[in-house]
């Protein structure tokens, strides 16, 4: 199954994609992809040792794409790399039995509208392996702009998660995603409802969602917890008993039903 987690800057896209990630791979082989401009996946993992994302790999992209990483402009470069032994080959291994793997994707400094670059070429061909021909869970923590997944990728990600929190601006946001998921045909959007505080706070999100059209598949509380894994640099995964952890363990159980 192909789970991509979007969200406004800021609402707990990586925390709920981690800790998904963690709790799915107890029964299933999870890839967690790092998509989000921001790159946090690895440490709400636990992960504290610096990495070098993918969109950087100078040599790796020259490697597979015959350009230097940065050009486009009258540059010839392949269109359709060789990248089915990198899923395995740039994965770090987040637990000793092999069940989570974590690739971090990184960005493309966009060149205008369109831009093809040898990186951008790469990662999508990459993304397109993941999602189109691997059998393992995939769970993608992307940005808002969700345009550069292509329609075919889009296609195959079985349910797009919009992360909302109680307020206009994430709300205004999942407006603009939903848009964006149909042009682009994901074909499954739900949203998680996160740092809720209080009963007011969860009706007045689930109203506005309902406005939208969307169903809303969980809800996670506001939680001290996770603010403490954050400092402690460690997964919510290792605070089994939080509130906020025992939420999104609910919302893996709707997710697999
Ligand atoms: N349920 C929660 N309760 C308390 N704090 C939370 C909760 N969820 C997330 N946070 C905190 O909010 C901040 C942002 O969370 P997170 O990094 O998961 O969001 P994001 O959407 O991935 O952000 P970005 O867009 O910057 O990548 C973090 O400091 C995190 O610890």
């Amino acid at each position: 199954m192909k789970i991509a987690i979007t969200g406004k800057g800021g609402v707990g896209k990586t925390t709920l994609s981690g800790t998904l990630a963690c709790i799915l791979s107890q029964r299933y082989k999870v890839f967690a992809i790092d998509a989000d401009p921001d790159m946090n996946l690895a440490s709400s993992l636990g992960i504290t040792e610096p990495i070098t994302p993918i969109s950087k790999m100078k040599d790796l992209i020259k490697e597979r794409t015959g350009a230097e990483s940065g050009s486009s402009f009258g540059e010839v470069f392949k269109m359709n790399p060789k990248i089915s032994d990198l899923p395995e080959s740039l994965s770090i291994n987040y637990d000793n039995e092999g069940n989570l793997k974590l690739l971090v994707m990184g960005t493309i400094d966009k060149g205008g509208e369109g831009c093809i670059c040898p990186a951008s070429v790469l990662l999508k061909a990459l993304m397109r392996n993941l999602i189109l021909k691997k059998d393992e869970f995939i769970i993608l923590d992307m940005e808002a702009g969700i345009e550069h997944l292509g329609r075919k990728t889009a296609e195959a990600v079985d349910l797009m998660i919009i992360v909302v929190e109680p307020g206009l601006k994430s709300i205004e946001t999942a407006a603009r995603i939903k848009k964006l998921a149909s042009d682009i045909g994901i074909p499954k959007l739900a949203c998680v409802i996160n740092k809720v505080s209080n009963e007011t706070e969860e009706n007045f999100a689930t109203q506005k969602i309902k406005e939208l059209g969307l169903e809303v598949i969980g809800t996670i509380p506001r939680d001290e917890e996770v603010i403490r894994a954050d400092m402690e640099g460690h997964p919510l995964a290792k605070y089994p008993d939080s509130a906020a952890f025992k939420s999104i363990a609910k919302i893996a159980e709707i997710i697999l039903s």
